[in-house]
């Protein structure tokens, strides 16, 4: 049976002028709707600092983060490697939001909690081998609005995008592999906040 499909097609306009496509969608919730989830996601999703090998060294960072999905899935980034939870309710929600708002579908999601302005992340790319290459990468921010920017690998060309509480971005096609992103440090954010990227891993 044929349907209508409403919602289902980014409508941001691509934000990059070429090899990539990102799209700002805005908000996908009503601010009060933010706010619960900002504080939920707070309080129950398992929050660890990241541990990450960087120029040899083991770290830890400011940040916290959390990786849930279908199934356990091994998932190994800056080559530490962590093993997946299972979705909770809340998490399941906002993963069919995000899917009726793109049109994607997702089986994974990495979340990032950023406590003030002077926790970032560095320029990279989700271009990790457990990731379908130029899957749809579901972005949702809650909390405090910051800078997001993308440089492309070889013209240096960037571009930067105000991530706003409850708002949707997404990254596609050959994003991953001409530009990279990053989440730029700053002193005038002195609140939380909080990124869901949802994603879509390899299963063979
Ligand atoms: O915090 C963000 O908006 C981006 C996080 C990110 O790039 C990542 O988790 O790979
Ligand atoms: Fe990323």
């Amino acid at each position: 049976m044929q349907h209508t499909m409403l919602f289902e097609t980014p409508c941001g306009d691509n934000l990059l002028p070429y090899e990539g496509t990102v799209r700002y969608l805005g908000a996908v919730c009503s601010t009060v709707e933010a706010d619960q989830f900002y504080q939920s996601l707070m309080d129950a999703i398992a929050w660890q600092h990241d541990q990450a090998v960087i120029y040899g060294k083991h770290i830890t960072t400011k940040r916290k983060v959390a990786w849930y999905a279908d199934r356990p899935f091994p998932y190994t980034y800056s080559r530490t490697t962590k093993t997946a939870l299972p979705w909770t309710p809340e998490l399941l929600a906002l993963k069919q939001l995000v899917e009726s708002a793109t049109g994607a579908t997702f089986n994974s999601c990495l979340l990032n909690l950023y406590h003030d302005g002077e926790e970032g992340m560095a320029w990279h790319s989700d271009a990790e081998k457990e990731l379908v290459e130029g899957a749809v990468i579901g972005s949702l921010s809650f909390g405090a609005e910051r800078k997001f920017s993308f440089k492309h690998k070889a013209s240096k060309e960037t571009v930067s995008v105000m991530l706003g509480h409850g708002s949707l971005l997404t990254m596609e096609g050959l994003t991953q592999t001409h530009w990279l992103h990053r989440l730029p440090p700053t002193k005038k954010v002195h609140t939380p906040r909080i990124n869901l990227t949802f994603r879509l891993m390899r299963t063979d």
